[in-house]
Order: C-alpha cells, then sequence, then structure tokens
C-alpha cells in the first residue's frame, strides 16, 4: 500500500541503474532523449546525474531494475477528487444511449456536502494514493463540488493537503436557489477571497449547461487579478468559445477540446496555452476523440491527463490514458509519454524551476528525482499491452514511493 504520506528523505545518494530503455523527455537532448544500458543518480530529492551505466558514478546505494524501462512520472495536470458519491447509474444509462449533461455535476455536490471532513479527506487521500500506485508523481486537483463559500473553502483546504497544485473550481455549475448572475458574483468576490489562500489556479467549465463565455471571462479575470493562473474547461460538450477565451487571456491550458475548428488550433498552436487532451473521459462519455494528432502535427503543446471524477472519468490511470492516446488518437508511445509528463509539467508552468521548486516533468540534472519504472523492456509496452499493471517502481521527489 503506498500513500502520499512522505516517509524521511533518503540520506545520501542513490544509483538507479540497470536501466534497459530510459525516455528521459529532456527537451535538451532532442532526438537523443531516449537512452539504452542507462543508469540515474538521485540525491536530495533532485536528480544528480542521466547517462549511460558505464559511466554512472558512485553512490552510497544501487537499484539494479534489470533490464526494465524507465521514464519521468505521470504528471497529471487534471483532476476532481475532492468529492463523495456515486454516478454508476449515470453512466449506465449514458451506455445505454443518454448523453452526458453537466447537472450531473449537482448530484455530486449534493453527495460531497453530506460528507464529513474526515471521510471527505480519506476519500482524496485513497484517490492521490491510487493515482500515485499508477506511476502518477505530480499531481493537480481541483474544488468544484462545494459550490457555496464554505464548502469550496472546505474543498480547497482539503485538496490541498493531498495534491501538489490546487485549482479553483467554483465555476463549475450554477447550483439550485440562486441566479447564475448573482452565482458569478459570489464566485469572484467572497468565494474567491476564501479559498485563495490555499489555491494556485482557477478554473472556469465554459460550456453549455454551465457558464456562458461572458460569464467565464468575468470569473476569470476577477481570478487573474486575485493572483491565480488560469485554466478553461472548454470545447467539451460542443464547438465554443472556451478555447479562445483561454487564449486571448493566456490561460496555461485548456482543456477536453473535443470540439475545435481549424481556427482553434491554429490559435492553440501560436499560443502558450496547453491543450489538454483526457482520453479517459471521451471514452466514459462516447464524445468524439479530441483531435491530438492534429494538434501535435499543427504544433500546439499536448498535455494527457485522466480527468478523473465521479461523472466522467473515473479513474486515475494515467497508463491507461496514455495507452488509449496511443491506441486511439493516433500518438505515438513517445509523444504521448510526452503529453503526459512534460505536457502536464507545461499545463502547469511547473517544466521549468520557479520560487525555489525544480521542474518536474522529464528527466534531466536538477530536476525533481519522479522515475516511473515499468516491468517492461520498453515504453512500447504500455500500449502493446494495454490494462496490463506495468508500473513496477515509482521514485517521488526522490523517495521510493512503490
Ligand atoms: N466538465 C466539467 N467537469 C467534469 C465533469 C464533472 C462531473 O460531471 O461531475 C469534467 O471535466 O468532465
Ligand atoms: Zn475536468
Amino acid at each position: 500500500m503506498i500513500t502520499r504520506e512522505k516517509p524521511e528523505r533518503n540520506t545520501g545518494s542513490e544509483l538507479v541503474t540497470g536501466i534497459g530503455e530510459l525516455l528521459t523527455v529532456d527537451p535538451a537532448r532532442g532526438e537523443e532523449s531516449v537512452l539504452h544500458d542507462a543508469a540515474l543518480v538521485v540525491e536530495d530529492g533532485l536528480i544528480a546525474w542521466v547517462g549511460h551505466a558505464d559511466q554512472a558514478p558512485a553512490a552510497d546505494r544501487a537499484v539494479d531494475v534489470e533490464g526494465r524501462a524507465a521514464l519521468p512520472g505521470w504528471v497529471d495536470s487534471h483532476t476532481h477528487l475532492v468529492f463523495a458519491g456515486d454516478r454508476s447509474g449515470e453512466f449506465a444509462a449514458r451506455m445505454a444511449g443518454q448523453d452526458y449533461q453537466a447537472g450531473g455535476i449537482g448530484v455530486t455536490t449534493r453527495a460531497t456536502r453530506e460528507a464529513d471532513d474526515q471521510t471527505l479527506r480519506e476519500l482524496v487521500a485513497e484517490r492521490a494514493a491510487g493515482a500515485a500506485a499508477g506511476g502518477t508523481t505530480y499531481l493537480e486537483t481541483k474544488t468544484g463540488y462545494g459550490l457555496t463559500v464554505p464548502e469550496e473553502l472546505r474543498a480547497a483546504r482539503i485538496a490541498a493537503e493531498a495534491a501538489d497544485e490546487v485549482t479553483y473550481l467554483g465555476a463549475h455549475l450554477v447550483p439550485e436557489g440562486i441566479t447564475a448572475e448573482d452565482y458569478v458574483d459570489l464566485v469572484c468576490g467572497s468565494m474567491l477571497d476564501a479559498v485563495v489562500p490555499f489555491v494556485q489556479w482557477a478554473d472556469v467549465f465554459c460550456e453549455r449547461g454551465a457558464f456562458t463565455p461572458e460569464q467565464s471571462r468575468r470569473v476569470l479575470e476577477a481570478c487573474r487579478d486575485a493572483g491565480l493562473g488560469l485554466r478553461v474547461h472548454g470545447n467539451q460538450l460542443g464547438h465554443g468559445q472556451g478555447v479562445a477565451l483561454a487564449v486571448e487571456l493566456g490561460a496555461a491550458s485548456v482543456d477536453h477540446c473535443n470540439f475545435l475548428s481549424d481556427h482553434d488550433i491554429a490559435a492553440l498552436a501560436g499560443s502558450a496555452t496547453v491543450a489538454t487532451v483526457l482520453p479517459a473521459c471521451d471514452l466514459s462519455t462516447r464524445a468524439p476523440l479530441a483531435p491530438a494528432r492534429q494538434l501535435l502535427d499543427a504544433g500546439a503543446t499536448v498535455a494527457i491527463a485522466s480527468n478523473c471524477n465521479p461523472g466522467t472519468s473515473y479513474t486515475t490511470a494515467m497508463n491507461f490514458c496514455v495507452a488509449t492516446a496511443v491506441l486511439q488518437m493516433g500518438l505515438s508511445v513517445e509523444e504521448a509519454v510526452r503529453a503526459a509528463t512534460l505536457g502536464g509539467a507545461q499545463a502547469l508552468r511547473r517544466d521549468a524551476p520557479s520560487d525555489g521548486r525544480p521542474a518536474v516533468g522529464y528527466l534531466a540534472v536538477g530536476n525533481r528525482a519522479d522515475l516511473h519504472v515499468l516491468d517492461a523492456p520498453s515504453a512500447v509496452h504500455l500500449a502493446y499491452r494495454p490494462g496490463m499493471p506495468l508500473t513496477w517502481a515509482v521514485w517521488q521527489e526522490g523517495r521510493r514511493a512503490l
């Protein structure tokens, strides 16, 4: 059983050697980013050395992974882990032909409000532990199933205990008993003031049945003015303004992206906004798959995330998301791995050191030592053997987590 509770930091250096194939995903290595017969050294939670095993420096300890493949830990840049309740009935109805409706968020909001703090905390911790057991070493999660000031504040506090990055999603759905305009005032006002100490990001569900582009803009601008980074749920249920708004406001990511015009794709390609695709969500909602192949071909930056939530994607299994991106979205294994590691880090603006924190999402000297070793000789096995339990070992911030 692994948990996200952090044991004491290992002292001294640790050599991880015998790596048959190492996907460093290091942009500085260009075409040479995959190493064979490789090793790396971890020290003080950081990567101290990466290279060929026969040139590895001495270390205080060594682990031989006996020819297995290794890659950066997954960076899951989009989850909604703070929830209680079950919507399997809604899922079954969808599999019987019903469309996904944003209104299902209200069902989870009711169940979440009924859960006491300890129950909610345990549910979130279990989900985060499940993500880590599947190779996720850096995790974002959101509020959004509270939708009142005290409930969003509670969600933000609990999220901050379990995740590396927290996003305020008060603008997930207009709750019952309040007009949309009054609710947007609340989201931009006292609700924002309450959550700001616990969150780094703000998000808005800019979609029919949720928030209009005008309402979304108000929320994003207020949150930006409060110092938060921006993200947008957009273009999930149909064509719309989500992508354009995200690009215009310099959001770090726009997520879902199922319905994109050529103009949307060109706008993303010419911007610093990452297009985050959510393969498990697309399958679970029987939506048209997000056009990840076209986005990459156009030059956009793509991230893959799990979107773990009870309505549209009840999984934190990033191995599965990566396999689906290869098998169904037309990405190569290297492209999919990059999108689920470096792409996620770019979507969270964590691909470079900042505020004294090391970069995540790729394996280079000085970066956070987040490593995922597969029980397979190459990363191709992620797609070649979909659904198999391929996560063999995980180092998170230099500590052996699995
Ligand atoms: N799109 C908005 N939010 C979630 C769904 C939330 C729900 O249905 O509970 C999503 O990312 O798919
Ligand atoms: Zn989502």
